[in-house]
């Protein structure tokens, strides 16, 4: 079943075409990876997907049971975020915001969601800690935690590795394919590590302004777009 359809889509930023022709669709229980180089359109398409950015041309289609707020994200995280003074439980439960409308409190099925990824991740023992004072790859979990909070369908990782250490990024991606594979969380991930999205992920998008490759990753390795980005592996 189809929770997204990309059709003949564009984006812009002040009438000028950053990315264009984009024709994909990602399945209940799919792992997508979208890669390219810097400037190629990786996030723009994340804010599409996001609805935060309108395309220009073209639509994003939701299955009918995907809301909006049934999406889970991961934001590229910046210096202030890292920076940020709650506590792990605070920052999880956070992740639940979307699900409250006008509710101004949070429900005990928002709590208990929010025990639940913290059990998932495995950061029980973090709960009371600040965040500020974690580790890069501890933050990350926390994130992904929170993120889970908020969807059972669908997650939005960008670029969730940057600047942690090789260890912890392995941890981190098999943690990722677990939630996929055992969950059936659908997951679109950006990703600069494209030896790592062609480990882990069913389907590649790649982008150069364009979308230059979508496919099953079995394919991209064999196309020439992936054997070049690939470094000829
Ligand atoms: N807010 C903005 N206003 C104007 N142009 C923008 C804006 N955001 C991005 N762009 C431009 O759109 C193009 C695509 O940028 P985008 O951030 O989507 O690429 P990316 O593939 O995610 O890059 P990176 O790998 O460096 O994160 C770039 O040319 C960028 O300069």
């Amino acid at each position: 079943m189809s929770l997204l359809i990309c059709k003949d889509a564009s984006f812009a930023y002040e009438g000028h075409t950053v990315i264009s022709d984009l024709n994909f669709s990602v399945n209940s229980g799919d792992y997508l990876c979208i890669v390219g180089e810097n400037g190629s359109g990786k996030s723009t398409l994340i804010k599409g997907l996001l609805r935060l950015k309108v395309p220009q041309r073209g639509s994003i289609l939701m299955d009918e049971g995907l809301k909006s707020n049934e999406i889970g994200y991961l934001p590229q995280q910046t210096i202030v975020q890292k920076d940020f003074p709650a506590s792990v439980y605070e920052v999880i439960l956070s992740g639940r915001l979307s699900k409250m409308g006008i509710r101004p409190f949070y429900s005990k099925l928002d709590k208990t969601i929010a025990e639940e990824n913290l059990v998932l991740l495995g950061i029980e023992h973090l709960r009371n800690k600040c965040y500020r004072e974690l580790s890069g790859g501890q933050q990350q979990r926390v994130l992904l935690a929170r993120a889970l909070c908020a969807t059972q369908k669908l997650l939005i990782l960008d670029e969730p590795v940057a600047g942690l250490d090789p260890i912890v990024t392995q941890d981190l991606y098999k943690q990722i394919f677990k939630i996929n594979r055992e969950m059936g969380i659908a997951i679109i991930m950006v990703s600069h590590d494209v030896h790592s999205a062609v480990k882990y992920a069913d389907l590649i998008l790649h982008l150069k302004g364009q979308q230059i490759f979508f496919g099953k990753t079995s394919d991209y390795v064999k196309s020439s777009v992936g054997y070049g980005f690939l470094g000829g592996e």
